[in-house]
């Protein structure tokens, strides 16, 4: 498979800016570029090698457990198998992909390859607001394969033609679109094909798979399924797509939806079965949030800026905030909702991970498993969540401006009399030598007055400061702070103490501010997009392993026992406010001042 060829055109043109007049190339001005070069070079030859390191009689489908041992030795390896040194020797003989793409005669393999995606649960809420329009821009962008087919499965019965309907609804070209958008989406649709089965039936599995070789055509067959249903079907898709469908010649990989459990032991229940009938390499376990511009720029901005990877540390921070806000309730999600919760559904997954690539030690390389290794080892110098650090919330009904908004109870998928918090505020802490003592605060909510995710990095006091007297009373006021604002409105700025120009010596705080609407004309790519051709291009830096799960979930699981168990009653809110007065409280005991979503100067 050559994906790499069209990920290398899709990468470039998604890197392109629009004020790039500005920029001055120098040895050192471009670590961004290099960064993304090593990256893509790096997607380039580990997909090239794995294509390279399967010849057809090399080939074991993913049929018994008994046979997982020999996937192990056979597809794994092929994945997993080239050393780093070996990659990182590649990558120093620079040569662009396109040439060692001709070259080493890769393109006859594009033209031998071919990846199926199935989108296990195609009917659903997921597969039709994200999943389908996130591959139709893909394919807008060259980012596809060049034989490539969808599958959309689920039980409710459509014809081929009642999937395109209802994929086509959902599908936007984008606000920079170029002029052939229709036209591109009949081409796309008629690449999308619809299989109804249960998600139980090896034998309705098998049909697909037969649909799935006819596309095919006798061209190694890669294949990916998305896993886009209920949890508590998850293994039983699993097992029926791995015995029936999987591929007889090429990949086989899996993306699977969270809630990957709900607490570390229903988490490690869900592995061990996944793992029957799945190696971990086959395993994407999806967090949409590592798939963000701004999370995914987090480790660039660190690591290739000496401005900031030598402050970042206790020595020169003192405190982090991860903040997570919505402005509508759960509408119409309660059902699942209930079951899981906001620490759940996004403190455990979504703000912990952007705290772990945040806080982890430089990896060894950009390869995902130095990174994941790193993630890992932070996760686990955390201090499980106690109690007295975890404040909940929950919205209540609210009327303004003549508007009744709803209290979370009052949604009819929720249980009357639901302790489950819509609000949570925490703070964690990592025991080891960069971090001691600095607190990391995270709050996240749901009903809230804003809508938003950021990260607020606030330093400490400059010791001694000349002008100190200028700040006044609240020297907390003068430390420089750093945004780094995920969504919406993409923007990195600093806050920095400023004389204000005149003849007197006034200051003010403001803010070198990177507008990322401003500053980039190309529009930002859903974080699906991002995520879904990694799990083609068999990338897994954004992807979590299990080890990091496991990780994440000893974290959280003590304290949400203790919540459950104690049937502690969450600090009621109104629909549309900042949240429970707690958080404040929580905050204060750190000597911390949250910073406040959205409403800085300068935006
Ligand atoms: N929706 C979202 O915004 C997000 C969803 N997720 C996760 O993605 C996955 C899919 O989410 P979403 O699309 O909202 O889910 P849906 O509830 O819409 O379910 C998807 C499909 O699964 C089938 N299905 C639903 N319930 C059952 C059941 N009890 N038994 C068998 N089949 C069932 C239905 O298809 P049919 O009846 O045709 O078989 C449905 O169309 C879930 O794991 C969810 O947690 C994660 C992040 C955000
Ligand atoms: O995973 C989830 O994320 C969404 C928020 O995602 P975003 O990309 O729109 O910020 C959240 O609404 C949902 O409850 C949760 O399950």
């Amino acid at each position: 498979m050559a994906t790499s060829l069209y990920s290398t055109h899709c990468r470039s043109l998604a890197t392109s800016s629009s004020s790039s007049a500005s920029f001055q190339p120098s040895p050192f001005s471009s670590n961004l570029a290099y960064l993304q070069r090593v990256t893509f070079s790096h997607r380039f030859l580990a997909s090239k090698v794995s294509l390279k390191s399967q010849p057809p009689s090399y080939q074991i489908p993913v049929h018994t457990q008994q046979q997982e041992g020999a996937v192990a030795a056979s597809v794994t390896p092929v994945e997993n198998g080239t050393s780093h040194k070996q990659l990182n020797a590649e990558l120093l003989s620079v040569k662009s992909p396109k040439e060692s793409l001709v070259e080493d005669g890769f393109e006859k393999d594009e033209n031998e390859s071919t990846v199926s995606i199935t989108v296990v649960g195609a009917s659903g809420d997921l597969a039709k607001k994200k999943i389908f329009p996130a591959l139709f821009a893909l394919y807008y962008e060259d980012c596809l394969p060049k034989h490539f087919t969808i599958y959309g499965y689920a039980r409710s019965k459509m014809t081929d033609a009642e999937l395109r309907n209802m994929v086509s609804r959902t599908l936007t070209c984008r606000i920079d679109k170029r002029e052939n958008c229709n036209e591109k989406m009949e081409q796309f649709l008629k690449r999308c094909f619809y299989h109804s089965g249960q998600y139980d039936s090896q034998e309705n599995f098998a049909v697909l798979d037969k649909k799935l070789k006819e596309h095919e055509g006798g061209r190694t067959s890669n294949r990916l399924f998305y896993l886009s249903i209920p949890p508590n079907i998850f293994i039983d898709a699993v097992k029926c797509a791995s015995l029936s469908a999987s591929s007889g010649n090429g990949w086989t990989r899996v993306i699977v939806e969270k809630p990957f459990g709900r607490d570390s032991e229903s988490s490690a229940a869900l592995t061990k079965s996944l793992k029957q009938y799945l190696t971990e390499d086959q395993i994407f376990r999806i967090d949409h949030y590592l798939g963000k511009e701004l999370v995914e720029n987090l480790s660039v901005l660190r690591f290739s800026n000496l401005i900031f990877e030598p402050l970042w540390s206790r020595q020169y921070i003192r405190n982090v905030q991860l903040i997570f806000s919505e402005d509508f309730g759960t509408e119409g999600r309660g059902g699942y909702f209930d079951h899981y919760g906001i620490i759940r559904d996004i403190m455990q997954n979504h703000l912990l991970q952007i705290l772990a690539l945040f806080a982890m030690e430089t990896p060894v390389s950009l390869d995902a498993e130095d990174i994941r290794n790193e993630k890992v080892k932070v996760l686990r110098s955390m201090r499980p969540l106690q109690l007295e650090d975890v404040v909940i919330g929950q919205y209540k009904s609210h009327t303004r401006g003549g508007v009744t908004y709803p209290a979370y109870v009052d949604d009819k998928t929720v249980p009357v009399g639901s302790l489950t918090p819509t609000f949570a505020a925490a703070a964690l802490f990592i025991d080891n030598a960069r971090w001691d003592g600095v607190p990391f605060l995270m709050k996240a909510g749901k009903a809230l007055h804003s809508k938003g995710a950021e990260i607020r990095v606030q330093f400490r006091h400059v010791p001694g400061n000349l002008y100190n007297r200028n700040f006044g009373a609240d020297l907390d006021r003068a430390t420089n702070e750093l945004v780094i604002r995920v969504q919406p409105d993409e923007a990195i700025y600093l806050k920095i103490n400023n004389k204000v120009p005149g003849l007197g010596m006034k200051l003010d705080r403001s803010n070198l501010n990177l507008h990322y609407a401003a500053r980039y004309s190309k529009e930002i790519p859903d974080a699906y997009e991002r995520l879904l051709l990694d799990a083609i291009e068999g990338e897994r830096r954004l992807f979590i392993r299990s080890d990091e799960l496991d990780a994440a979930w000893s974290l959280f699981t003590p304290v949400l026992k203790e919540l459950e168990e104690k049937k502690i009653i969450p600090e009621y809110y109104p629909y549309g406010s900042r949240g429970p007065v707690g958080a404040h409280y929580l905050a204060a005991r750190y000597n911390v001042r949250w910073g406040d979503l959205g409403s800085d100067i300068d935006r």
